[in-house]
């Protein structure tokens, strides 16, 4: 018999990553062993050079890719053996991977029918997950009526309809100007606040780093590694106000400096 998610976590750890590591076929070393914590209701962002393995270690999480060794656990269980309807995780990808010939509800009520939830408890959690991300009048709208960033929200939508513990997000916003990114960062926030969601989250922007996350891991390259945890120590709710304050500058410049050292480190093992 299958144990309720409340049963499976004593403690307080949503994702445990034990010395797990990861060498492509091919060779390429794309993470060296990592160990990771991240607790229940954490905000955790890696960030780091490209090629750093930040991807890797996200679809090592989500159980999308197996590591070369060591040990993934999700709510203390490995994740290879989590029955999916007890994982309670989602990914969101930097495209929003939409079917083009289906209208919003359709592209976001996916998950239930995959998993065949009924149709008229799928349809009513597909206008709660659209209401949550503010797109509910556009339900029977095509994707392509949509501007990139609404398209984004329904990707984000499509996520929460089975109603997820852990989000793990690759780059979600990426692709988007620069406003609609701050506007989909200050919502996500309310999200996981609202929801009280554990997010894990790459990017390589500094600013949607420190504005976002309780912890911010640095991870340099060739070998995939951590190098340094940032914590940062500001209340939420976080609102543009922090972006303009000494604190927020002290946060972006220290990220800087070792960004800026875990990229030459890079370059310096290319030459
Ligand atoms: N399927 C694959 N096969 C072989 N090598 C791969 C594969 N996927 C990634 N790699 C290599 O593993 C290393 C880590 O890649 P990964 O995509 O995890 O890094 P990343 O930090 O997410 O990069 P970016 O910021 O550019 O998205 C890189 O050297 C990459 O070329």
């Amino acid at each position: 018999m299958r144990e309720p998610l409340a049963a499976l976590a004593p403690a307080a750890a949503a994702v445990e990553v034990l010395s797990a590591h990861k060498t492509y076929p091919g060779g390429t070393v794309a993470l060296q062993p990592v160990d990771l914590t991240v607790q229940e209701g954490e905000f955790v962002t890696l960030l780091g050079p490209s090629g750093c393995g930040k991807s890797t270690l996200l679809k090592m999480m989500a159980g999308l890719l197996e590591p070369s060794d060591g040990r993934l656990l999700l709510w203390r269980k490995p994740v290879d053996r989590l029955h999916e309807a007890d994982k309670r995780m989602a990914f969101v990808y930097q495209a929003p991977t939409l079917m083009p010939w289906a209208d919003v509800a359709t592209n976001v009520r996916l998950p239930l029918d995959l998993a065949g939830v009924p149709r008229a408890e799928a349809e009513a959690r597909v206008l709660d997950a659209l209401a949550l991300v503010g797109l509910k009048k556009f339900a029977r709208a095509l994707p392509r009526a949509l501007s990139g960033g609404m398209q984004m929200r329904v990707s984000i939508a499509r996520s929460l309809v089975v109603q997820p513990h852990l989000l793990l997000m690759d780059e979600p916003f990426g692709a988007l100007d620069e406003i609609t990114r701050h506007k989909l960062d200050a919502d996500l926030l309310a999200l996981w606040r609202e929801k009280k969601l554990t997010v894990i989250f790459v990017t390589h922007s500094i600013h949607e780093a420190v504005f976002l996350s309780t912890r911010v891991i640095m991870m340099a390259a060739r070998p995939g590694r951590i190098v340094e945890e940032v914590v940062i120590d500001e209340p939420y709710p976080r609102t543009p106000d922090f972006m303009v304050t000494p604190r927020f500058s002290g946060y972006a410049r220290h990220l800087q400096d070792s960004l800026l050292r875990a990229s030459r480190e890079n370059e310096e093992d290319m030459e």
